[in-house]
């Protein structure tokens, strides 16, 4: 079991990141009233699985997403959720001490695991047990509302959350659907098409799905075992056994359940987006023309939905804390008055220090410009090389650090074209978040 990095991370409930700010769509009022009344309310997520669709030994909510495992996301998404008390997940018996693994190394909180079924709705079954009242030395207590949400689906916002647990309190039970993609055909015993039904009708189920805690509850106590074995919606057993008729809350395309294994790409695609939208330039110069900021420019204009912010060096810039408590997973150090490692090794400390890297790769790139005028390429290299071995180093804290060596030439329009090809190199060095380029010098 790997051990638990000493210091508290610094986020959760009032500081969100690129991940994890709730959508502009959150219902400011609905959360007013959720937390005028707040019903307790608690979440149990089946990850019991084999993930044999996916194809591959391992689970697949244990398959790591540049480099974490897929439910370490799930769990981020609902205990950033303040008003989820509690997080019950249910995992077999063979897969519980990685899962205390996984939550000792990320930090998650508030999780208490419990002993998956056979079948999906057997390990929901061992959730809700655990939240029932009635259940010796349980540290947990009955909720009045259970959000019920698979391991699998790591992006899960607080507004949906929010629109099913408003509406299962409303009317016992809610779920998130989305449009069909593809049409529901119905074939005949001897392969041949039944029926089919009309697209535009019909309605994919998601999760996460909320439920009074007692109609869901006394729904399984009732349930026969055909339903434990076979069924796959907790929306019909509420309607079946509580009369309860769900409410349906349209959902985002991002609540996919990942089933295949094109879905762990899809979802490594989806993750390194969201936290590529911030660069934050460290400059060792307020000389505003200087060439650092021209390449600031240049990447202004190169990643034109990105937010680029630059900031002075660490000791004398205290809002690059600031920065990092906003979440920032990118910087790239631009050193235009000095060649040496100073400023990129207190960058690196702030950022260890602030525990970003704990949940994501951190990029760094550090910046130099080459007048052959002044000092001969070779000489410069050999310079940086040191990179090499720091970088190695850092890696080990999930920090990634390359060099970037700029062409400096007294012509305007190629130093332009430098400039240029300087940000094309930093934007996929962010995009990509490439672990096999650590320590490498690329030349622009
Ligand atoms: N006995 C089971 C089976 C499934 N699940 C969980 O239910 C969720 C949704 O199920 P599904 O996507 O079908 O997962 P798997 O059963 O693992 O996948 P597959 O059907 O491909 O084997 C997953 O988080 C899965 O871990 C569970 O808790 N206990
Ligand atoms: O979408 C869902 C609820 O409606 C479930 O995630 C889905 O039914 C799980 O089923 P399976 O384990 O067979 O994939």
């Amino acid at each position: 079991m790997e051990p638990r990095p000493a210091a508290p991370r610094p986020r959760l409930c009032d500081s969100l990141g690129a991940d994890q700010t709730p959508s502009a769509s959150t219902p400011n009022a609905a959360r007013a009233e959720l937390g005028r009344r707040a019903p307790a309310v608690a979440a149990v997520l089946p990850a019991g699985g084999s993930g044999e669709r996916m194809g591959i030994p391992t689970p697949k909510q244990f398959c790591p997403v540049l480099e974490r495992p897929l439910i370490s996301y799930t769990l981020q998404a609902l205990e950033r959720v303040c008003w989820i008390k509690d997080i019950v997940v249910a995992v077999t018996g063979e897969n519980m001490d990685a899962m205390k693994g996984i939550i000792q190394k990320y930090q998650h909180q508030r999780i208490s695991l419990v002993e998956a079924g056979v079948t999906r709705h057997r390990s929901i079954f061992n959730g809700l047990k655990a939240l029932a009242e009635d259940q010796p030395d349980s540290k947990l207590s009955k909720p009045e509302v259970v959000i019920i949400h698979d391991a699998v689906r790591p992006f899960v916002e607080e507004d949906v959350l929010l629109k099913v647990v408003t509406a299962a309190k409303e009317c016992g039970a809610a779920g998130a659907i989305r449009p069909l993609v593809s049409t529901v055909i119905s074939p005949s015993a001897d392969g041949c098409l039944d029926h089919s039904l009309e697209r535009a009708r019909h309605r994919a189920s998601e999760m996460p799905q909320a439920f009074l805690f007692d109609v869901i509850y006394e729904a399984y106590q009732q349930c026969s075992d055909y339903d434990l074995e076979f069924g796959t919606e907790c929306l019909h057993l509420a309607l079946k056994y509580g009369h309860i008729k769900a409410k349906l809350v349209e959902g985002s395309p991002d609540l996919w359940k990942v089933t295949y294994k094109r879905d762990l790409y899809a979802a490594e695609s989806i993750i390194k987006e969201r936290i590529s939208q911030h660069i934050c330039l460290v400059m060792d110069t307020k000389d505003e023309n200087h060439v650092g900021h021209r390449l600031e420019e240049v990447l202004k204009d190169e990643l034109n939905h990105v937010k680029v912010t630059s900031r002075l060096p660490c000791h004398t810039g205290r809002d690059l804390d600031q920065i990092m408590s906003e979440q920032c997973y990118s910087y790239v150090c631009v050193n235009v008055m000095t060649s040496d490692f100073e400023e990129i090794r207190k960058l690196v400390n702030m950022l260890e220090e602030s525990n970003l890297s704990i949940l994501y790769p951190v990029v760094v790139i550090s910046v130099y410009f080459l007048d052959y005028k002044s000092v001969p390429f070779d000489q410069k290299m050999e310079n940086l090389m040191q990179i090499r071995e720091y970088a190695k180093e850092v890696k080990k804290r999930n920090i990634l650090l390359c060099g970037l060596l700029i062409y400096y030439p007294q012509d305007e329009q190629k130093l332009q074209e430098s400039l240029r090809q300087g940000a094309t190199i930093i934007a996929t060095l962010i995009k990509e978040r490439n672990s096999g380029l650590v320590g490498q010098i690329l030349v622009a």
